[in-house]
């Protein structure tokens, strides 16, 4: 079978990063992940990022600032072409994004997310990351900004694929192909790997009804030695403290397990990590998830106890999330 020109780049980074293994699988994982007959939006998705209209040369782009940002000289016209474009990409809902004038605030700011990681991890120039469940790539292309050598998203959403792809067409070759998206969820990826220097799972672990399995599949993913960056929500309490909600936490049908942060260290050590710490912890404040313009459902404000803001509107505690690092061991 014919490779379509789109997948070239991310065949070429599998190819040179020497994932046989996982290479093979990719024509059946790009078909599953972006198949037509599941997605009904996804054509529609599609043609809107195929008609952005070209950039200007001398285009500037910065991937280590809070927006992800490609300043570029678009005429008003095509300006509005590309804004009403990306729109049909909605929701937008991690970032945010300067893409050729148009300010894309998403629901969350996932820079304060990645303020809180990023003064924890092992240097990332030249490494090579894999970010499970990373959204539309935002964190990814922060990851690159700091060096990274390849950085490959997994997340099951054709949605967030799409607005990859949107991004990836104003940013250009600006990362020198570091970043790569594939539209699958961690099961995924071909088993004991023991490949990527660095492993982030952000955001991910309490829709895992099996924490414990999640955890054993970041670790295969890693290298002897390399690092588990791990984010998840947590509730207060000592080692023994595991909340697990009825049908709904915040509204969201698919959370189970959500440890204390003392618990959730042990899980790690139980998992086979060692050099486990928790780096850091804090509510979620309605700052930092919120119902925007380019995200205009329901968020966090609506998810909570109108007449008690600590707690969710099914009675829990309201969103606390930690951020833990550990390692594969050597
Ligand atoms: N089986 C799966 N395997 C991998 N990913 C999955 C799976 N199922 C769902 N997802 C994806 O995991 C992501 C969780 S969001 C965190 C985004 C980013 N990391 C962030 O930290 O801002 C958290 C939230 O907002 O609830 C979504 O993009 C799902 O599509």
């Amino acid at each position: 079978m014919p490779i379509p020109d789109a997948h070239r780049p991310l065949y070429r980074a599998f190819l040179d990063q020497g994932l046989d293994s996982w290479l093979a699988r990719l024509p059946e994982q790009l078909a599953r992940g972006l198949d037509r007959s599941r997605f009904g939006d996804l054509p529609a998705w599609e043609k809107a990022v195929a008609k952005l209209p070209p950039l200007p040369a001398g285009r500037e782009v910065r991937l280590d600032a809070d927006h992800v940002t490609v300043d570029a000289e678009l005429d008003a016209s095509r300006r509005r072409q590309s804004e009403s474009l990306l729109r049909v990409l909605a929701p937008w809902r991690k970032g945010p994004y300067k893409l050729g004038g148009v300010t894309i605030d998403t629901e969350w700011r996932s820079d304060w997310k990645w303020q809180r990681v990023a003064p924890h991890l092992a240097p990332l120039a030249g490494r090579r990351v894999l970010d499970v469940g990373g959204g539309n790539g935002y964190h990814a292309w922060r990851m690159a900004g700091e060096g990274a050598g390849f950085v490959l998203v997994i997340d099951p959403s054709p949605r967030f694929y799409w607005q990859f792809q949107a991004v990836r067409h104003f940013v250009g070759d600006a990362d020198d192909g570091a970043v790569h998206f594939l539209p699958v969820g961690i099961e995924d990826v071909p088993e004991a790997l023991a490949f990527f220097d660095t492993v982030f799972s952000m955001g991910v672990l309490y829709h895992r009804p099996s924490p414990l399995e999640h955890l054993a599949q970041l670790k295969a993913a890693l290298r002897p030695g390399g690092e588990l960056v791990l984010e998840t929500l947590v509730v207060e309490g000592d080692a023994t403290t595991v909340l697990l909600p009825g049908d709904r936490y915040a509204a969201m049908p698919n959370v189970y397990f959500l440890p204390s942060s003392a618990a959730l260290c042990q899980w790690l050590e139980r998992a086979g990590f060692d050099n486990v710490r928790v780096v850091d912890e804090a509510d979620t404040s309605l700052d930092e998830q919120r119902a925007t313009e380019w995200m205009t459902f329901q968020s966090l404000a609506d998810f909570l106890d109108p007449d008690d803001p600590t707690r969710t509107r099914e009675g829990h505690p309201a969103p606390r999330r930690a951020v833990l690092v550990a390692n594969r061991p050597r």
